[in-house]
C-alpha cells in the first residue's frame, strides 16, 4: 500500500512474533464519508482488541460487544481470518486460543466487521513461522476478499484517510491522505443496529446520469476538502449513491441528518449506518449534540491502524 503522507503502515511482520502470545488492536473504521461510496474511509480511536496464540483446537472467548452472541468455534469471524491468513500463506492453521475484547458496536457502520477481520489477518500473520510470506497488499487483498468492498479495511489496516479503488489487474489498492489539523470528527452512535449486507441490497443497480456526476464532484471536493479546504466540508458531503436508498430502514438516522444538515452542520451517514459522522473544523451547536437513540462522542481521527505486539 503507497502512503502518500509518509505514514507508517501497520506493525511489518516480525519473526519474533510467530511464537508465544501476540495482541492485535484494530481501529473503529467510518466509510463513505458521505460521497465516497466504497472508497473512502478513516480511522477513528475506538479499539477492539484480540490476543492469540497457537494450539491444538479452537478457543474462544469474548468480552465486550457481542458477549453472549458471537460463535465461539472456528465460525468467529477473527478465526475466519486467521485461517485466511495462514491458508495464504500455503499452511494449515493448526488451532488457535483466542480471547477478544469488543469495543466498536456491531452493525453501527463504525467497521465492526472490517476490524474482526483485521485482527484476524495480523493475528495470523504474526503467528505464521515466517510473516514477511504474507505483504500488507496482501492482507488488503485478503481483507476486501472477506468484506466484500476495500474501505473500511484500507484504514483499518493502516490508519488515517484512505481512498481505496480497484486497480487494473482487478485487486484492491490505497492512496493516503494527510487530514487537515483542523478537521474534527463527532460520531452519533445509534442505539440501533443494521446489518451491512442487508441495507446493500437496498441499493439501486444502476444511478441516474446526473447523480454520478454531480456524486462524482462532490467525492473529489471532499478529498480536497478533508486534506486541504475544510471550510468546504458542508458542499462537500452531498452524498447521491447510497443514504436516501437507506434511509426508510434507518428512519431515526434520517431524520438526524437531515436536522444537521439544516443547521449546516457537515453530517453524513457513518459506514452503511445507523451512525451518523460529521467532519467539521467549527464547534457544533451544543443543542445539536443531544438526541434520543444516539450516543454523541466526539472521536479524534486515528493516524495509526492495526497494532501488533508480542505477549
Ligand atoms: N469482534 C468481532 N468478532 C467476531 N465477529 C464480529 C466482530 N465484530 C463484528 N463481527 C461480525 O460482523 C457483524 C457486523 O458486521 P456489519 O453488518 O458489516 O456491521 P459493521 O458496520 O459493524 O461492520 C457482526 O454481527 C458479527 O457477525
Ligand atoms: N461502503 C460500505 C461501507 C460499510 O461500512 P460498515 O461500517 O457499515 O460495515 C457500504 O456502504 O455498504
Amino acid at each position: 500500500m503507497s502512503r502518500a503522507d509518509g505514514a507508517p503502515g501497520p506493525t511489518a511482520p516480525d519473526r519474533d512474533l510467530a511464537a508465544g502470545t501476540v495482541t492485535v488492536r484494530v481501529p473503529a473504521t467510518s466509510a463513505n464519508l458521505g460521497p465516497g461510496y466504497d472508497s473512502f474511509g478513516l480511522a477513528l480511536d475506538r479499539w477492539d482488541e484480540v490476543r492469540g496464540s497457537l494450539q491444538d483446537g479452537v478457543q474462544v472467548t469474548v468480552e465486550g460487544v457481542g458477549t453472549g452472541q458471537l460463535p465461539l468455534d472456528g465460525r468467529h469471524l477473527v478465526v475466519r481470518a486467521v485461517a485466511a491468513a495462514w491458508t495464504a500463506a500455503g499452511r494449515q492453521l493448526p488451532g488457535l486460543r483466542l480471547h477478544g475484547v469488543n469495543r466498536i458496536p456491531h452493525g453501527g457502520g463504525q467497521g465492526s466487521s472490517a476490524a474482526a477481520i483485521v485482527s484476524g489477518l495480523l493475528l495470523g500473520r504474526a503467528l505464521l513461522p515466517d510473516p514477511s510470506v504474507l505483504s500488507d497488499q496482501r492482507l488488503l487483498e485478503l481483507g476486501t476478499a472477506m468484506e466484500g468492498h476495500p474501505d473500511n479495511v484500507a484504514p483499518a489496516l493502516s490508519g488515517g484517510l484512505t481512498l481505496a479503488f480497484t486497480a487494473r489487474d482487478g485487486r484492491p489498492r490505497a492512496v493516503h491522505g494527510a487530514v487537515h489539523p483542523a478537521v474534527r470528527a463527532v460520531l452519533f452512535t445509534a442505539s440501533t443496529g443494521s446489518s451491512t449486507h442487508h441495507t446493500r441490497s437496498l441499493l439501486p443497480a444502476v444511478v441516474p446520469h446526473a447523480d454520478a456526476a454531480a456524486n462524482a464532484a462532490t467525492a473529489a471536493l471532499l478529498w480536497h476538502a478533508l486534506t486541504a479546504e475544510p471550510a468546504l466540508l458542508f458542499e462537500a458531503t452531498v452524498d447521491r449513491l447510497h443514504q436516501a436508498y437507506r434511509a426508510p430502514e434507518m428512519p431515526a438516522s434520517a431524520a438526524l441528518l437531515l436536522t444537521l444538515r439544516d443547521a449546516g452542520v457537515p453530517a453524513v451517514l457513518s459506514g452503511a449506518g445507523p451512525s451518523v459522522l460529521v467532519l467539521t473544523d467549527r464547534p457544533v451547536p451544543s443543542e445539536l449534540l443531544r438526541h434520543n437513540g444516539f450516543t454523541v462522542d466526539p472521536v479524534p481521527i486515528s493516524a495509526l491502524g492495526g497494532v501488533v505486539t508480542a505477549g
